[in-house]
């Protein structure tokens, strides 16, 4: 189970989700989010989690999160910034995912069925899909009997609402290939809470072992 810690701005975090074993942390750089990070928070987070990440056979993915900032622009900022992954948050094209490629070859788009009903994995080209509730980072569960796992397919990312004490539910009744969770980790929006992170990544990864 890929397991992603998403809306860091704080270097300890970013090393705690690191060493807990995460696959991956998110910058979310979109105004009015109470997540907006600065490129010198991004740029704690992204080392430290290497640092933290670095006795780890498959590493960490560092991903920067954007919703409305034009796909180009969007690619330079994460390539100057030094992040592995861009993430297309929302209403980007097919267009938009091909024009980011062209500057970081990792892209991901993430979605919600509430805006695209017809959601399929890899149907931008994108890297990974991340099929996210309606509202980003709103920590808002939605109603995962409208998934369906034939047209994801496998390697699709849950988001949206996630905590630690119903990651597991949900991945049982889902069955993604990985899971983000952003709001779920927080004491308050947009303060991590260290210990519920470990509960987290915890109870994903022992949801893992229960249903391998
Ligand atoms: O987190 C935000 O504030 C945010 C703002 C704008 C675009 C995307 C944003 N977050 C993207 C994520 O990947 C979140 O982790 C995802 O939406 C799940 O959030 P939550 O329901 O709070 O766990």
């Amino acid at each position: 189970m890929y397991v992603k810690i998403c809306g860091l701005r704080d270097a300890a975090h970013g090393a705690l989700a690191a060493s807990l074993g995460a696959d991956a942390v998110g910058v979310v750089m979109s105004e009015g989010s109470p997540r907006n990070a600065r490129p010198e928070e991004a740029l704690a987070v992204i080392a430290a989690a290497r640092a933290a990440a670095s006795t780890h056979a498959t590493g960490i993915d560092t991903v920067l999160v954007v919703s409305r900032t034009p796909a180009r622009e969007a690619a330079e900022l994460a390539r100057d910034l030094g992040f592995d992954v861009l993430q297309l948050h929302g209403r980007y094209s097919h267009t938009d995912i091909a024009a980011a490629q062209r500057v970081i070859p990792r892209v991901w788009r993430a979605a919600s069925l509430a805006h695209f009903p017809e959601l399929r994995a890899g149907e931008f080209g994108e890297e990974r899909l991340l099929v996210d509730g309606a509202v980003p980072g709103s920590g808002e569960t939605w109603d995962l009997s409208q998934l369906d796992p034939q047209r994801l397919g496998a390697s699709w990312v849950l988001a949206g609402g996630l905590a630690p004490e119903n990651v597991a539910a949900a991945i049982r009744a889902a069955h993604p290939g990985g899971v983000d969770v952003s709001s779920g980790v927080e004491s308050a929006p947009g303060l991590k809470d260290p210990e519920l992170i470990r509960q987290f990544i915890a109870a994903a990864r022992q949801s893992q072992v229960t249903n391998a």
